[in-house]
């Protein structure tokens, strides 16, 4: 195609200099000037003209290149769509639990085994029916009050009223040594009786649900109220979003149950509890009373969503088969 413009060019030129009245490649030198000019201007013509294609080129891989882009990411976000369900939203309330039952993992195994207590049905549940919305929001007030004296830097923040731990900074104190007498000014009587008659409440549903005898399940620790906010945590132990599995990181956890003190959407995004099963994920929607509990070994890997705005309260309820591993109800004596 180059060639065949070239060719008529070149036969324009010597029509031009005909015309003029001039031989052809004349050895005028006034000619010969000319000629030049219309060969470089002809040269920048060819160059200007890759230019755009160059840039046409160019253009054409951009737009493939986001095209391609755009379909992977599509590809990926149905995915995970399609591989996450929802188990219970914050919309629904439940009138009766939901309970759905797993085998088993072979975790218990490597523990002292408890007839009556030891997971031999294992499972998880959620249930709408055995903290009222009211006692959820005293709870939470109790944890708000609690948690305002400190606090972690960023992350998770936790307040345990067995142990007195509560996140300060980087580290923990003992509310109960630090802050003394003074204690009976934040929490009282009445706060520590609907603390242990909730506890008792989710005991009672864990043994119904699983078929254990209630007697011999004990509370072990840690049993801990938790903040979460959208700060980053600024120590591992703030980091809350990691998969784990209970059995494995607290030892003596035979079921654990989460009471949730807000809601999902409401009073934070994110923050949504996550049960992992190979290939599938499942999700709970915290809402304030919304209790979820389950057997705390490798058949419940589970994390919390990063949350991304807004306060998220929740207490976290464990409960073992060992009498060793057990605690008291916490008390302000
Ligand atoms: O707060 C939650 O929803 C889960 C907390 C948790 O996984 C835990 O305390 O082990
Ligand atoms: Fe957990």
């Amino acid at each position: 195609m180059c060639n065949v413009n070239s060719r008529i060019r070149v036969y324009l030129i010597n029509m031009t200099v005909q015309r003029r009245g001039v031989k052809p490649h004349s050895k005028n030198p006034e000619n010969s000037e000319i000629e030049k000019k219309i060969k470089r201007a002809y040269a920048q013509r060819q160059v200007s003209s890759w230019r755009t294609n160059l840039t046409s080129v160019v253009l054409v891989l951009v737009l493939v290149l986001v095209g391609v882009t755009g379909l992977v990411l599509w590809i990926c976000f149905s995915w995970s769509h399609n591989f996450t369900h929802t188990l219970v939203s914050r919309n629904e309330i439940l009138t009766q639990p939901r309970v759905f039952n797993i085998e088993c993992s072979q975790d218990y195994k490597k523990y002292k085994h408890f007839a009556g207590c030891t997971p031999s049905k294992c499972g998880r549940a959620i249930s709408d029916s055995v903290v009222s919305l009211d006692e959820a929001q005293k709870l939470r007030r109790l944890a708000e009050r609690g948690l305002s004296l400190a606090g972690s830097d960023g992350g998770a923040s936790i307040l345990d009223l067995h142990s007195g731990a509560l996140s300060m900074g980087k580290q923990f104190v003992n509310i109960y040594r630090y802050f003394k007498n003074e204690i009976r000014d934040i929490f009282t009587e009445e706060d520590f009786e609907l603390y242990s008659n909730v506890r008792n409440r989710i005991q009672a549903a864990i043994a119904e649900t699983f078929g254990l005898d209630s007697q011999q399940m004990y509370l072990t620790k840690p049993t801990f109220f938790s903040r979460i906010n959208s700060t980053s945590a600024k120590t591992t132990h703030d980091e809350y979003w990691h998969p784990h599995i209970d059995k494995e990181t607290y030892g003596s956890f035979d079921y654990t149950s989460l009471l949730y003190l807000s809601d999902y959407g409401v009073d934070f995004g994110g923050g949504r509890f996550v049960f992992m099963d190979a290939g599938q994920n499942w999700t709970v929607e915290p809402r304030a009373g919304r209790l979820s509990f389950f057997s705390s070994g490798s058949e419940n890997l589970h994390h919390v969503e990063k949350v991304t705005w807004g306060t998220r309260y929740a207490i976290t309820v464990s409960f073992t088969c060992d009498h060793d591993y057990a605690i008291d109800n916490p008390s302000l004596a």
